[in-house]
């Protein structure tokens, strides 16, 4: 079972390593006159991919000539992630569009006493020098620098660059919002929130219970602390885009535009989502996906858990087994080993050690578990799923609702009790399902065998809504990436803004880096 101060901390020792290099990788024959805008994302799959894919669908909607270059920051890079980087870059320069990808030096790491999230904060601040050296020295004019929202430090760069920053926020708006109410918040609740009792008020949501607050946002130290700040410098950004959808979160972005959440409003925010990274086709079809082809339509629930989940004690492996068992549907688990000492992410499962006696064998015909990654798009793009029960990270559920399939959310870390209290309370694409957040999470057999069968129709009026909402939720994902839908539109405002402010600030921006 994933312990969520651990896994942050875990996140953070796994992914720190000093690399040094400065390489750069672009499309050949790609010239940059053009004005470039700097990415400057968290450089771990989920926000690089993430942040890469809102660049391109930017350079898609600009009216004028522009290009993309992403600084990469090798302050989370293990081997692996700068392999996968370096891939990345490669597959891009391909692409057509023109992104250059500028490997910045490594800096020294800070000292780890705090959370994950202050050391990020921490580390990315000493990356200023060379982010703006980077910058400074670009061949081509910048029209615009894009942060990661863990990366607000950099603001300070971009203002003496005279440049406008935008943050890239990669959950959604209802994070966004919390954030945005922490410095308020935080004065007006002296000791820890979680000795808060009832619920926390943030604009656009129903109350939030505070026991679903975020894990660092529970007790006041400096990992908290970070989280206040970047809150309170959200408020400096040019505009914040966010992987969400303006129909999914009506409520909350309007909150955030009518400065109910900060103290003042920030008019200038961008949901431009749902932003997902589509792999090129072409690849083999995945053993997973073949034998969902062969299951009915909707027949089947997915347990998938993220990148860094997915692995439980046997207590837990146990209660699985038994809920999927008991409650009679298919179902495809993606059940994952423990991560080696020092990393988060889980390792291939040894089934045959895990698993009950006797529990493949009974299940063989309508159960499949797989041990590894799995292409979790893929999985839910296939007809046959019919339910997923996920950990509750952002993309995830985007996926899932971008193919409407309903969820029981099973949150484990970082934000996700609160993303599983939003689609349960206000978008009513999930079924509740009681997870024992004071026991590592601990859900029941009863419980899952109870929220499976709602979910893939037992006849509970939660379920049937639940299924409703999601198929709802699918028609607004996809109209809003359309022509004229509003994630469209949002970043045909973002592009005429950014191209805006370079032909009126670009003498001022070039003055500012010459003058350095
Ligand atoms: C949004 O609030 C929190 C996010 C995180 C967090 O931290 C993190 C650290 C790493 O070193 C690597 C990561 O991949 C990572 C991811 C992460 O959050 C997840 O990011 C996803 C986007 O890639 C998506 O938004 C998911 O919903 C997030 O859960 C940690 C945290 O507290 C520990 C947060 O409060
Ligand atoms: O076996 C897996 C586990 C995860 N994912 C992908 O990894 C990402 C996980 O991101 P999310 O925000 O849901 O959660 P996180 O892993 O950051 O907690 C999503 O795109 C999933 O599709 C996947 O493809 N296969």
């Amino acid at each position: 079972m994933v312990k969520e101060n651990a896994l942050a901390w875990a996140i953070i020792k796994d992914s720190f390593v000093d690399l040094a290099g400065d390489e750069e990788h672009s499309a050949p024959g790609v010239t940059m006159a053009s004005p470039t805008v700097v990415l400057v994302p968290f450089c771990v799959p989920g926000h690089l991919t993430s942040m890469l894919d809102a660049g391109k669908r930017l350079l898609g909607s600009s009216g004028c000539p522009m290009s993309l270059t992403v600084l990469v920051t090798p302050m989370t890079m293990s081997a692996n992630l700068m392999s996968q980087v370096d891939d990345l870059a490669r597959r891009e320069a391909e692409s057509g569009f023109d992104i250059r990808f500028h490997h910045l030096p490594a800096v020294e790491l800070p000292t780890k006493e705090h959370g994950a999230e202050e050391f990020i904060m921490r580390f990315i601040q000493l990356h200023e020098p060379y982010v703006k050296a980077a910058i400074s020295g670009m061949s081509s004019p910048v029209a615009a620098v894009v942060l990661d929202y863990f990366g607000t430090t950099l603001l300070d760069v971009a203002r003496e660059l005279a440049l406008p920053a935008y943050v890239y926020f990669t959950s959604a708006a209802s994070m966004l919002a919390l954030m945005l109410r922490l410095p308020a918040l935080d004065e007006e609740v002296a000791g820890d929130l979680e000795a808060v009792e009832g619920a926390v008020d943030v604009a656009g949501l129903p109350p939030v219970p505070a026991g679903l607050m975020p894990e660092p946002l529970m007790k006041k130290d400096p990992n908290y602390a970070s989280f206040v700040y970047h809150g309170r410098r959200f408020m400096e950004a040019a505009g914040i885009i966010v992987n969400t959808v303006a129909e999914l979160e009506p409520a909350v972005l309007a909150a955030i535009a009518e400065g109910r959440c900060a103290r003042a409003p920030r008019s200038n925010v961008y949901p431009i989502g749902p932003v997902l990274s589509f792999k090129p086709p072409g690849e083999q079809q995945h053993e997973c996906v073949s034998w969902l082809d062969a299951q009915p339509p909707a027949s089947v629930v997915l347990l998938c858990f993220g990148s860094m989940g997915g692995s439980f004690p046997s207590p837990q492996v146990r209660a699985i087994a038994d809920g999927l068992e008991r409650s009679g549907h298919r179902f495809m688990w993606v059940l994952r080993g423990p991560p080696p000492a020092g990393s988060p992410y889980p390792t291939d499962a040894d089934v045959h050690e895990l698993l009950p006696e006797g529990f493949r064998e009974r299940t063989k015909d309508r159960g499949f578990v797989w041990p590894k990654w799995v292409p979790q798009k893929d999985i839910l793009a296939s007809a046959a799923v019919g339910g997923f029960v996920t950990h509750c990270g952002w993309n995830s559920i985007l996926e899932s609702l971008w193919h409407g399939v309903p969820m029981a959310p099973w949150p484990l870390y970082a934000e996700q009790h609160l993303n599983a209290f939003e689609l349960v309370s206000v978008m009513g694409v999930a079924v509740g399902m009681e997870v024992d957040r004071k026991r590592g999470n601990f859900v029941e057999a009863a419980e899952l065998e109870r929220a499976v069968r709602s979910l893939m129709g037992g006849g509970s009026e939660e379920g049937r809504k639940a299924r409703e909402k999601a198929a709802e939720a699918k028609a607004l994902c996809r109209k809003a990436v359309e022509d004229g839908g509003s994630s469209d539109v949002s970043m045909q405002k973002l592009a005429r803004e950014i191209c805006a402010k370079h032909s009126t600030q670009g003498c001022e921006a070039a003055g500012a880096m010459r003058s350095d």
